[in-house]
């Protein structure tokens, strides 16, 4: 405190000083790590305010400076009760920052009172900071106020001094004197006004609107036909984590900004990480009410259920492949050649045997009592219908019980895993099994609502395949193998996916193989 009084205007080096005026009148020069100034309250819980923004700026590359408005006693829960240090001691704080760093951009948040606007008015018009982000903060997600209604006028004053403003709907409207816009049209026509009247741009934000999209629009009304508007429409994330998205996304675009001198480059890059930290939210488990945006998971491997959805993404190929094999296409249909079904059975039969015996080993390796059980059981289920295979289908049929080509590979991958990979790596190569066979079955079974025809010489098997018990261990498998990636290091995360993506080929080519291998096409050609 006492060296911050020592710290006036007047201290200010002339190195420093020509420095800044330098960078001043060369206009803005890109920075890799930009010095990002926040001006802003508090929250204590880091989801809003200064914490949020000092996250945001570490997120985008940026190095975070922060000089505070106000310490706002809340959570993600609400507003309890707010500080606000006098007006000389923000005075000090902002002097002692622009003293001694140049600041390449300004991101400016809740700002509460008049007086307050004041001082950050007399210092920006002092500094001149390159790059200057307001988020006008009114009012939290909560709904608590940040701002005295009295101080919106003052707030106005500010805005000749502002490059970006980044109000939400309700804000858009007391910036205007206007009701709040209806709808994403009156939206944007507001932001069109206020860019003009303030010859400023607007990031004009959806968040309030209802709708499957969230849209956001850079407006800039003094720029040509064509530029003057950006308009990027993102998913709206189902989640209430949504405590500091605002404050995320200007203290965002002031850095990137900053980084690529490019406001729409900003606002592309900016609204694709905010959706990102929006959907993996929930993976922070903080706070109980409306809880924060993840700001740093671009840089945190998913783990959770993002896991095993990346997985189900990078192999939508192979199950479309499964789903236009002959081989499943005429089972459904009942055109299916009885030797090639019979080809398929006796391997199925093979290759149960061996599953078994690897899914004891997955359950050898278990970390937990309850994996321990799940495997132990899915081992003894593939006897099972093993043994029933043999009862019934197989049982006259005079098929090869020897293993086929393609069945080896897929027991021998599936061994060599037990053998000498982590749990993890066994659970993924176990995995594709439940999973795929869940799926085809789930598709088979819509093909045929309400149950196959009578007559259909596959039928009583296809019903076996839509058997809802085998459809939950499935997604108990999933469950299980997310936990286990959760785990893993990254280099593990990648064997994982490369012993999952391994097992789905083998899949595939196990269900094209009657039409390879079975005895009629080798011996009849
Ligand atoms: N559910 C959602 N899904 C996707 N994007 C969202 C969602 N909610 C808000 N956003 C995005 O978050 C940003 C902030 O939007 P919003 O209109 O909610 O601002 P705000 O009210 O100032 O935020 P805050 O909640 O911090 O007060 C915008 O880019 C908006 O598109
Ligand atoms: C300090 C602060 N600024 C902004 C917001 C808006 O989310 C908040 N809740 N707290």
């Amino acid at each position: 405190m006492q060296q911050a009084q020592q710290l006036g205007p007047e201290t200010v080096s002339p190195d420093r000083a020509g420095e800044q005026a330098a960078e001043r009148a060369a206009g803005s020069v890109a920075r890799a790590v930009p010095r990002v100034l926040s001006i802003a309250g508090t929250d204590p819980t880091g989801g809003a305010g200064i914490q949020a923004d000092l996250k945001s700026i570490a997120a985008h590359g940026g190095y975070g400076m922060a000089v505070v408005t106000a310490l706002v006693a809340q959570n993600t829960c609400g507003v309890r009760s707010v500080h606000t240090p006098p007006a000389d001691f923000l005075r000090e704080q902002l002097q002692a920052v622009s003293d001694d760093v140049v600041i390449d951009a300004v991101k400016i948040g809740m700002l509460g009172d008049a007086v307050v606007v004041q001082v950050v008015k007399e210092w920006l018009e002092q500094v001149r900071p390159p790059v200057v982000v307001l988020d006008p903060v009114m009012v939290a997600t909560s709904n608590d106020r940040l701002l005295r209604p009295e101080a919106e006028d003052a707030l106005r004053g500010l805005l000749p001094l502002v490059h970006l403003v980044t109000p939400n709907l309700p804000e858009l409207a007391v910036l205007l004197d206007a009701p709040v816009a209806a709808d994403w049209a009156q939206a944007l026509a507001q932001g069109r006004e206020l860019s003009r009247r303030y010859g400023l741009k607007v990031l004009v934000k959806g968040g309030h609107l209802q709708g499957a999209d969230s849209p956001d629009a850079l407006v800039d009304a003094a720029a040509g036909p064509g530029q003057d508007l950006l308009e990027l429409f993102s998913h709206r994330v189902d989640t209430a984590n949504t405590h500091g998205t605002g404050c995320s996304l200007s203290a965002a675009m002031a850095t990137v900004q900053a980084r690529t001198l490019d406001w729409p480059e900003s606002l592309r890059r900016v609204k694709h990480w905010l959706t990102g930290a929006l959907e993996r939210s929930d993976e922070l488990e903080v706070g109980r009410g409306h809880g924060p945006i993840h700001h740093f998971h671009h840089l945190q491997p998913a783990s959770g259920q993002a896991f095993s959805s990346r997985l189900w993404g990078l192999t939508a190929g192979v199950r479309e492949a499964i789903m236009a094999l002959p081989f499943i296409q005429e089972l459904s249909a009942g055109t299916l050649d009885e030797d090639d079904f019979g080809y398929y059975l006796a391997q199925d039969a093979r290759y149960l045997n061996g599953y078994s015996r690897v899914l004891a080993r997955a359950s050898a390796l278990a970390p937990t009592e309850a994996e321990q059980l799940f495997w132990a059981k899915g081992a003894h289920q593939c006897l099972e219908v093993e043994a029933e295979l043999h009862r019934s289908w197989l049982s006259g049929r005079g098929v090869s019980g020897e293993f086929g080509p393609v069945t080896k590979q897929y027991v021998d991958h599936l061994q060599a895993i037990a053998g000498g990979g982590s749990y993890g790596e066994l659970v993924a190569a176990v995995i594709p099994c439940y999973w795929l066979y869940a799926h085809v079955g789930e598709q088979l079974s819509a093909q045929h609502s309400g149950g196959p025809a009578d007559g259909h010489p596959y039928g009583a098997w296809l019903r076996t395949y839509a058997d809802e018990a085998f459809a939950e261990a499935s997604r108990q498998a999933v469950a299980i193998m997310d936990a286990a990636a959760a785990a893993e290091s990254e280099a593990g995360r990648l064997r994982m996916r490369t012993a999952f993506e391994q097992s789905c080929r083998y899949e595939l080519d196990f269900f094209d193989a009657p039409r390879v291998y079975a005895r009629s096409r080798v011996q009849g050609g």
